[in-house]
C-alpha cells in the first residue's frame, strides 16, 4: 500500500526522513480503496502481517523485522459475563500494544534507509521502538521522564538504546527530543506524530473483527493518553467500513485516569482539549496532560459514538488485583481501564451487548 500524508488543510506529502511536522497541524495518513482478500488473510500466519494488503510495508522488510507481532488472544472474560471479551496485547513481544506500531514505524525508517532514531515516552512505546531498532540495527536514542519505571528502563537499555532521563514532566521529555531531532539528522520515531505507527495499531481492530467471525463489537474499552490505541483501532475499523466489510462502527469507549484527564474533560464539557496538570496516577501510560492529538482523539470517539470515561484512582490496585485472580497480570494502565469499565457497565451496557477490554501491557513491567 502506497502511503500520502496530508495535514489538517487536506495538502499532500510524500512522507520523508526529516518532516515530521507540516505547517498545519499534525501529519495524518490519506487512506485510498484497501482490499481485504479474506481467502489469502485465513492461510497466512497468525501474526499483524497477515492484513499486509491494508499495511504501508513491504513483505521483504516485515519478513525480516517481525518478532512476531499480533493475533493475540480475544477470550471470554469469566462466565459471568459471556458477552465480555479481553484482547491480551499484553502478550506482544515486548509485553504491550505499541510493538503494533513500533513494527510499522521502525520498518518505514528502514525502507527511508534511516540509520539513526530519536524517540521520547512514558515507557512502553520506548522499550517496542528501542526493540524494533535493535532488530533493523537501527541506532536508536530514547527521552524519557525520570519518573519511568525501572523495569521499563531496564528493558529499554537491554535492547541497546541509548537513555536520556530528562527531570521533567511528561511534556518536556517531548520537547527535548524534538530539540534533540532538530539539531541532529535523525528520524523523530515518534509514536504520536508520526501516523505510520497508526497504521500498525489499527491491526488491533482487524484482528478483533476476525476473531469475532467478521464481525464487530458493539463496544470497545480502551486506554487513552496519546491516543496511539484509539485512532489506530478508529482506523483500523474505518478502513474495514469503506472497504464494506461491516457495516458500523463499534463504539469507542476511552478511558482515562480520573488524575489526568484532559480529554475527558473537553468530552464532557464539549470545549476544545487544554492541558491539565497531572495530579498523579499510578497509570503511568494514560498521564498525558496535553495531547497532541487531542481534536483527533475527540473527532474519532464522537464518529464512532462512543464516548471518554474516567477510572477513579483509588480503584486501580483492586482491579489489578481482580484481573490477576482471573489469570490476567497486567499493569496499572489496563487496571486503570477495567476499574472504568467496572462503574461505566452499570448504566451504559447491556446484557445483549458484545464488549471487547483492551488489556494494553503486562503486569512483569511494573
Ligand atoms: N500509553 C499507554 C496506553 C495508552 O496509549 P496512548 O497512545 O493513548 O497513550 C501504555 O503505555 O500502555
Amino acid at each position: 500500500m502506497k502511503t500520502i500524508f496530508v495535514d489538517s488543510k487536506g495538502v499532500e506529502y510524500v512522507p520523508d526522513k526529516n518532516n515530521w511536522k507540516p505547517a498545519d497541524g499534525l501529519f495524518q495518513v490519506k487512506h485510498g480503496a484497501i482490499r481485504f482478500p479474506l481467502k489469502m488473510i485465513s492461510v497466512r500466519p497468525a501474526t499483524m502481517w497477515r492484513y499486509q494488503e491494508a499495511l504501508p510495508v513491504s513483505e521483504k522488510i516485515s519478513s525480516s523485522l517481525s518478532l512476531g507481532e499480533g493475533m493475540t488472544p480475544l477470550v471470554p472474560f469469566d462466565d459471568q459475563e459471556p458477552n465480555l471479551w479481553v484482547k491480551m496485547d499484553y502478550l506482544m513481544p515486548t509485553g504491550s500494544f505499541k510493538d503494533r506500531g513500533a513494527a510499522v514505524l521502525i520498518a518505514k525508517a528502514k525502507e527511508l534507509g534511516v540509520t539513526s532514531v530519536i524517540a521520547d515516552s512514558s515507557g512502553n512505546a520506548a522499550t517496542s521502538i528501542a526493540a524494533y531498532s535493535a532488530r533493523a540495527g537501527i541506532e536508536c536514542h530514547v527521552f524519557v521522564p525520570d519518573s519511568v519505571s525501572e523495569k521499563k528502563l531496564a528493558q529499554v537499555k537491554a535492547h541497546g538504546a541509548i537513555v536520556h532521563k530528562i527531570a521533567g514532566t511528561r511534556e518536556e521529555t517531548a520537547v527535548a527530543a524534538q530539540s534533540a531531532v532538530e539539531e541532529t539528522d535523525a528520524f523523530y520515531a515518534s509514536h504520536v506524530y508520526n501516523p505510520f505507527f497508526h497504521e500498525g495499531t489499527k491491526t488491533f481492530s482487524f484482528e478483533i473483527w476476525e476473531q469475532l467471525q467478521f464481525k464487530v463489537p458493539d463496544q470497545i474499552i480502551l486506554p487513552v493518553g496519546n491516543g496511539t490505541l484509539l485512532l489506530g483501532a478508529y482506523i483500523g475499523f474505518t478502513n474495514l467500513l469503506n472497504a464494506g466489510m461491516i457495516d458500523k462502527l463499534p463504539k469507542l469507549v476511552a478511558v482515562q485516569a480520573e488524575n489526568c484527564a484532559p480529554l475527558a474533560h473537553a468530552f464532557t464539557s464539549s470545549s476544545p482539549v487544554t492541558s491539565v496538570e497531572n495530579e498523579g496516577t499510578a497509570a503511568e501510560g494514560i498521564a498525558i496532560a496535553d495531547p497532541a492529538r487531542g481534536e483527533q482523539i475527540i473527532q474519532a470517539v464522537h464518529a464512532s459514538k462512543g464516548t471518554i470515561i474516567t477510572a477513579p484512582e483509588e480503584d486501580i490496585d483492586e482491579a489489578k488485583a481482580e484481573l490477576a485472580k482471573k489469570g490476567f497480570y497486567v499493569e496499572p494502565t489496563t487496571a486503570a481501564t477495567y476499574a472504568a469499565y467496572k462503574k461505566y457497565k452499570i448504566k451504559h451496557v447491556t446484557e445483549s451487548e458484545r464488549v471487547v477490554i483492551a488489556l494494553c501491557g503486562s503486569g512483569l513491567k511494573k
